[in-house]
């Protein structure tokens, strides 16, 4: 199972030492772009506009002579002008309330979105470690709680309930061609901030900037969806500006039929499109995954995504210990959440343990795990269980921590089972408090590691600080949400790795489009999961480093697309994409895949256009 890593390690590095253009900037010289407008209309149109950095041939041949002011400024000279007002804005809102800094700094990144995409791509891929935290985790949480406040134009694409039986002909409204990557959200449980119905828009759209950014994914071709099937939440129904269908949100059949219609049309349209479901609450997670994971090519983010990045973790957590990975299956493990994202991880963990050789093992039976939910631990005496949850609740025979019970609180369940990870996927800020951590302090870990995943900040369930004062200078720490690297002084770091799906969602979509695989198969995403495992060096692996900078974001998911590639066609579920079939696929050695995947990423470069009007 890990025996590439050595090889994947090297052939990254090699790659990241490399002086050659950026992984996907293959076409460095773009062939001419036909446009099927002029004058006024390319100006307007964020996906051709190039603003004052049209050429005077360009000028005269798209009828824009006269539409711009006469000084031609190089790409250079925008992206500079740019990256100086976005460092004044920075100075000059030094001291302000920090959701007004994030949402200044949104709104600067947002109206560059809206005018020029190859200059605001550029800037976010070129900046992806500052820029991220704006676009996506956490200051796109903000911005979906103040959506139809913050709203100017719309983005993405917006099916309603009342659009029932017309999806099929709306989906034509679409003004691209074709359409590569879909992210598509119910709103109903964005990030840890709950059901904000149609502000939900904002994820998708920030994961698909992502897609932009890390897999290349040409922006022409991606596209954000919002399923509005109602809000349950009071506050918003009653919010006279609420953009969204004022009604509850439907459920059963009524809800199945509306993504039913939904994925259909999609499918009509663009059957080789990658659909990834985000942020959609537990129970439609699950059904919706199992529904249509073996007829399109889709996937849950929130259940799959998540739970690759977190084993990644989790092995990381094994190997900083000095222990073989084989040893996996021994860790004591502490979940704190089990929704759509702690199930998911339990199930791969789970999976990954009964895979591992060598070890005694009792198969389903198999339980290092203690899970709690809002009620406390969960035990097989718990009413009422979903059968996804039942198959970890702990049975209390002679084997089990003795003196827990049903509902056992964080800190008892801590300070019994000394466990040598403590997950959090709970959406509850601050639940890992001092005593919870004092009690990790006692880990059977000499590297006691803890993951605050929840996102966004606000909901993270612990700080990196907090971590390193009350658990000790060995502890590990990462979150969903990103923080600052700590000082522990005599010139030590504590590490704040950054857990979040980003490290793998944009390599999955991208594997997936890339293999034209028939659907997304368990051993894709395995193999996405290793991928990323594999990419730190033991020397990181000892100082804490569990995850890769995101300033390599792009390199990490040339790596991860390609083992997905390879693994779609391993499973005989490539079907090619353009003019590479699956036989060409499967002649690729490891590193000619991961070039491939690499040459196929967009780049953004002004391309000469030509109109045909
Ligand atoms: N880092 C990442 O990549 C990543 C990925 C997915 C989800 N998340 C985050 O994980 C969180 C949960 O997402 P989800 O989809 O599983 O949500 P969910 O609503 O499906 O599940 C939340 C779970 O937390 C439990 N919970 C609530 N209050 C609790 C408490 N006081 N103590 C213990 N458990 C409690 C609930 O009972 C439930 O089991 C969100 O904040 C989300 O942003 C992070
Ligand atoms: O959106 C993120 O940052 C991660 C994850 O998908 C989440 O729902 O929290
Ligand atoms: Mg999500």
């Amino acid at each position: 199972m890990w025996r590439s890593a050595a090889r994947r390690s090297a052939q990254i590095r090699r790659l990241l030492s490399s002086s050659a253009p950026p992984a996907g900037a293959g076409a460095a010289v773009p062939g001419p772009c036909i446009v099927h407008k002029r004058g006024n209309d390319i100006l307007h149109d964020p996906w051709y506009n190039k603003d004052t950095a049209f050429p005077m041939t360009e000028r005269d041949r798209l009828g824009l002579r006269g539409l711009l002011p006469p000084r031609v400024m190089s790409f250079e000279q925008q992206y500079e002008r740019f990256i100086n007002s976005f460092r004044s804005l920075e100075n000059n809102t030094r001291g302000a309330p920090d959701s007004i800094v994030a949402l200044a700094k949104w709104r600067i990144l947002n109206r560059l979105h809206d005018r020029n995409e190859t200059l605001y791509y550029r800037v976010l891929i070129d900046n992806i470690k500052d820029f991220a935290p704006i676009i996506y985790t956490p200051t796109v949480g903000l911005v979906c709680e103040n959506y139809s406040g913050l709203f100017r134009r719309p983005r993405g694409m917006y099916f309603s309930a009342k659009d029932k039986g017309e999806m099929m002909s709306m989906i034509y409204n679409w003004p691209a061609e074709k359409v590569d990557m879909i992210v598509v959200t119910d709103g109903s449980r964005i990030l840890g901030l709950g059901d904000l119905g149609v502000q939900g828009i904002g994820i998708p759209i920030g994961k698909l900037d992502v897609y932009v950014a890390a897999a290349g994914i040409n922006p022409q071709k991606v596209l954000p969806i919002m399923l509005d099937v109602g809000t349950n939440n009071e506050k918003l129904l009653e919010d006279k500006l609420y953009l969204g269908l004022r009604q509850p949100r439907l459920e059963g059949e009524e809800y199945l039929a509306v993504v039913d219609e939904f994925m259909e049309a999609v499918h009509a349209r663009w059957p080789k499109a990658v659909v990834q479901f985000e942020d959609f609450q537990m129970k439609w997670a699950f059904e919706t995954l199992q529904r249509y994971r073996n007829r399109f090519c889709m996937f849950n983010d929130d259940v799959q995504g998540t739970a690759g990045v977190a084993l990644a973790g989790l092995l990381g957590a094994v190997r900083a210990q000095g222990r073989p990975l084989q040893d996996f299956p021994n860790q004591k493990i502490v979940v704190v959440g089990a929704g759509s994202a702690g199930i998911g991880v339990l199930s791969m963990a789970k999976q990954s343990m009964l895979r591992m050789p060598g070890i005694h093992r009792t198969g389903e039976g198999h339980n290092q795990f203690w899970v709690l939910d809002k009620d406390g631990l969960i035990t097989k005496t718990r009413k009422g269980l979903d059968p996804a949850v039942a198959r970890f609740a702990r049975g209390y025979g002679p084997d089990e921590v003795p003196d827990l019970h049903e509902g056992a609180s964080l800190v008892e369940v801590v300070k019994k089972v000394k466990p040598h990870v403590l997950l959090g996927l709970s959406g509850v800020g601050g639940i890992f408090n001092e005593e919870v951590l004092k009690a990790m302090k006692e880990s059977d870990s000499p590297r006691p590691a803890v993951f605050a995943m929840s996102n966004p900040t606000t909901k993270a369930e612990c700080t990196p600080d907090d971590v390193f004062k009350h658990v000790g200078e060995n502890a590990i720490f990462a979150s969903g949400s990103p923080f600052s690297n700590i000082s522990l002084g005599n010139g030590k770091t504590g590490y704040a790795n950054q857990a979040n799906n980003m490290y793998l969602f944009p390599g999955i979509g991208l594997g997936a489009l890339l293999s034209g695989a028939r659907h997304i198969s368990d051993g894709m995403l395995q193999a996405a999961a290793e991928c990323l495992a594999s990419y730190i060096t033991d020397d990181e692996i000892r100082k804490g480093i569990l995850f890769p900078s995101v300033s390599s974001i792009r390199h990490i998911t040339a790596q991860v697309g390609a083992a997905v590639v390879r693994a779609a066609v391993a499973e005989d579920l490539a079907e090619g994409c353009c003019d590479v079939g699956p036989r060409e696929l499967g002649s690729m050695s490891e590193s000619e895949t991961v070039d491939y995947v690499a040459r196929k990423m967009w780049y953004p470069i002004y391309s000469p256009l030509v109109s045909d009007k």
